[in-house]
């Protein structure tokens, strides 16, 4: 499977589950949940037949979004009252999906999110250090390329780092990319896997399109249009809602996918590939890069690498993606610095 939607064919809300009712489904605890993209995903991961207890947590209460979702179906939702801290229902899960922050507005990258999200992703990894450890943590919130490494450092500083287990989502790209192949070829979408590695940033978004699945031939001109209609498509709907938010709905079906993925490796499945932004030794200069990787129950098991490249995927790859996260990893190391007295690894 790719990282985009599942190769299992697990579908939005299909209630048919290739889990036995005997197995411990697992607590997922969504993080930001009264936002925009957390109120969709709550109710996605509350309808999923993979999903245990689900945990809804923001700063403002999400009681009344666990009553909400309790209507749905039997099974415990615990939200989180404002004037608590730390947030109880964090304790104990295994799968942590961090949105917590603010998104972009027009005009804005997701690199100026950071002065805002860098303080907010701390204090949560700070709480999901004390509660819980061992989970799985998807870091959703902006910007991924920067935020993956802030929340690594804490997790390091309090002695919990597994760098198996945290993983920041670029889904969206992967579920864009393949969206995007098939319009274009008259393809059934289900079937297109499209890996899009990197970062998850304009420039740092590299779709490898020479590797898409069915083989697909691109002209230049298409490989060109289409890497930047994938970079550039945060912007449509940024643009597009002007001042009302980003991208909500989409990348709530992206994370939704991936945590699906995530649970059928964990619980198991042997053949389950994603692609996220983690932790890698694949480019010597950067600590961490989006690639494909092989899942198990212990998270990324292993790193599939970036494959056989084009001329102009190489290109791209070392003279933008390179130095434009390796700025990003940076900032993150020096807010580390500053914030937690860590030091480079
Ligand atoms: N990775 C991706 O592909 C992708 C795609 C879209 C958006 N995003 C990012 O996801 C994040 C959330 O987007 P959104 O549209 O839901 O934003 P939103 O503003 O609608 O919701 C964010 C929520 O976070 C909450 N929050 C703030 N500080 C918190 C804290 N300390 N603890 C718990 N909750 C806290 C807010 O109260 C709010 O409910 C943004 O950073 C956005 O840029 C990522
Ligand atoms: O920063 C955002 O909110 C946009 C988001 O990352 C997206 O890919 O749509």
């Amino acid at each position: 499977m790719s990282s985009s939607p599942p190769s299992k064919k697990i579908r939005v809300a299909d209630l048919s589950s290739t889990m036995s009712s005997s197995e411990k489904k697992p607590k997922v605890v969504v993080v930001g949940a009264a936002g925009g993209i957390g109120q969709p995903l709550a109710m996605l991961l509350k309808l999923s037949p993979l999903v245990g207890d689900l945990g809804v947590v923001d700063v403002v209460g999400t009681e009344g979004i666990a009553a909400d979702l309790s209507h749905l179906k039997p099974g415990a939702v615990l939200g989180h009252p404002p004037t608590k801290d730390p947030p109880e229902p964090l304790r104990d899960a295994d799968i942590l999906v961090v949105l917590a922050g603010r998104a972009q507005r027009p005009g804005e990258s997701r690199d100026d999110l950071f002065k805002f999200n860098a303080r907010i992703i701390t204090s949560i990894a700070k709480q999901a250090a004390e509660l819980c450890p061992r989970a799985m943590v998807c870091i959703v919130s902006n910007p991924v390329n920067s935020l993956v490494p802030v929340f690594s450092e804490v997790f390091k500083s309090r002695g919990c780092y597994d760098q198996r287990r945290i993983f920041g989502i670029n889904t969206l790209d992967c579920v864009r990319s393949r969206t995007f192949v098939a319009e274009r070829k008259g393809l059934d979408v289900e079937e297109v896997t499209v890996h899009s590695v990197g970062g998850h940033s304009g420039p740092t978004i590299l779709p490898l399109l020479s590797q898409t699945k069915p083989a697909t031939s691109f002209t230049e001109k298409e490989v060109e249009e289409l890497t930047f209609k994938i970079q550039d498509a945060a912007n449509v709907v940024i643009n597009l809602k002007a001042g009302k938010g980003s991208s909500t709905l989409s990348i709530a079906c992206a994370t939704y996918y991936f945590v699906s993925q995530l649970i059928e490796a964990m619980t198991g499945s042997e053949d389950v590939v994603v692609t996220a932004y983690v932790r890698s030794d694949v480019i010597p200069e950067l600590s961490y890069l989006a690639t494909p990787l092989l899942l198990g129950p212990n998270g990324a098991e292993k790193n599939l690498g970036l494959g056989e490249l084009s001329e102009y995927e190489r290109k791209k790859l070392t003279e933008v993606v390179v130095p434009e996260l390796k700025a990003n990893i940076q900032k993150a190391v020096e807010f580390c610095e500053a914030e937690l007295g860590t030091k480079k690894d």
